[in-house]
């Protein structure tokens, strides 16, 4: 046990302005290290690797701004997900989107520890901040429609946002069979292109406040 919780936590971010946000939340612990890996899950995945084949961790976070579900998931409010999909991993075909699995070319979705996540969310909520759970989205585009946004919704049923790294990371994680979680503080609605509705000053406020309750729980 006390091996185990020497061992550090990884937070896997994609730019420096989510990486700066998370350390003001954590505050001065070395229990976590945070990371810039670049936008989409290439990078993502990549530089998880890398990170996880020069230290040992006991947990790795995918973290960061994210899109928010209409309805589901609203700006300024936090997402921890309960599994993490490879949204456009697979093929279009007339009759719609296909997955991988139904292709036979393996899995597009990494499994997440239900108690770890309850726990998050749990603490997370007691320290006041709103937060929904349900599967976040990788993509590597960023939704631009309100048609796309719709499909989306109906595919994943509870799907409560998108970002572009989680499943990059949370493969990555899972090869070493390491627990991952992806936490998203929503910085815009996913749908219709607009770029001046993102309110990034905000999300990067309830990712700082969620990181410090981290500190707390993990
Ligand atoms: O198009 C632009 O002008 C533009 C300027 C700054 C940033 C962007 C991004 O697309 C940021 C992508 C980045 O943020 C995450 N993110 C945030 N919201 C979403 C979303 O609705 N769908 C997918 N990803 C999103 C993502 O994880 C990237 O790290 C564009």
């Amino acid at each position: 046990m006390k091996e185990y919780q020497a061992k550090r936590v990884l937070i896997m971010v994609a730019v420096e302005a989510e990486r700066e946000a998370i350390v003001r939340g954590l505050g001065d612990t070395a229990r976590f290290d945070v990371r810039v890996a670049g936008v989409g899950p290439v990078a993502a995945a990549v530089r998880t690797a890398q990170a996880l084949a020069a230290a040992e961790y006991r947990l790795v976070i995918s973290a960061g701004i994210g899109g928010g579900f209409p309805g589901r998931a609203e700006v300024g409010s936090l997402v921890v997900a309960s599994d993490i999909l490879a949204a456009d991993l697979g093929a279009e075909t007339a009759e719609g989107y296909c997955s991988v699995e139904k292709l036979g070319f393996g899995s597009s979705r990494v499994p997440v520890d239900a108690v770890l996540v309850q726990k998050v969310t749990e603490a997370m909520r007691t320290a006041g901040l709103t937060v929904t759970t349900g599967p976040v989205l990788t993509l590597s585009t960023v939704t631009g429609t309100a048609a796309t946004a719709s499909e989306l919704a109906d595919r994943v049923p509870g799907a409560v946002a998108e970002a572009m790294e989680g499943f990059g990371v949370a493969f990555a994680a899972h090869d070493r069979g390491l627990p991952v979680l992806e936490i998203r503080a929503i910085s815009n609605a996913v749908g219709p292109r607009d770029k001046s509705a993102w309110r990034m000053k905000e999300a990067f406020a309830a990712l700082q406040a969620a990181s410090a309750v981290l500190v707390e729980v993990l």
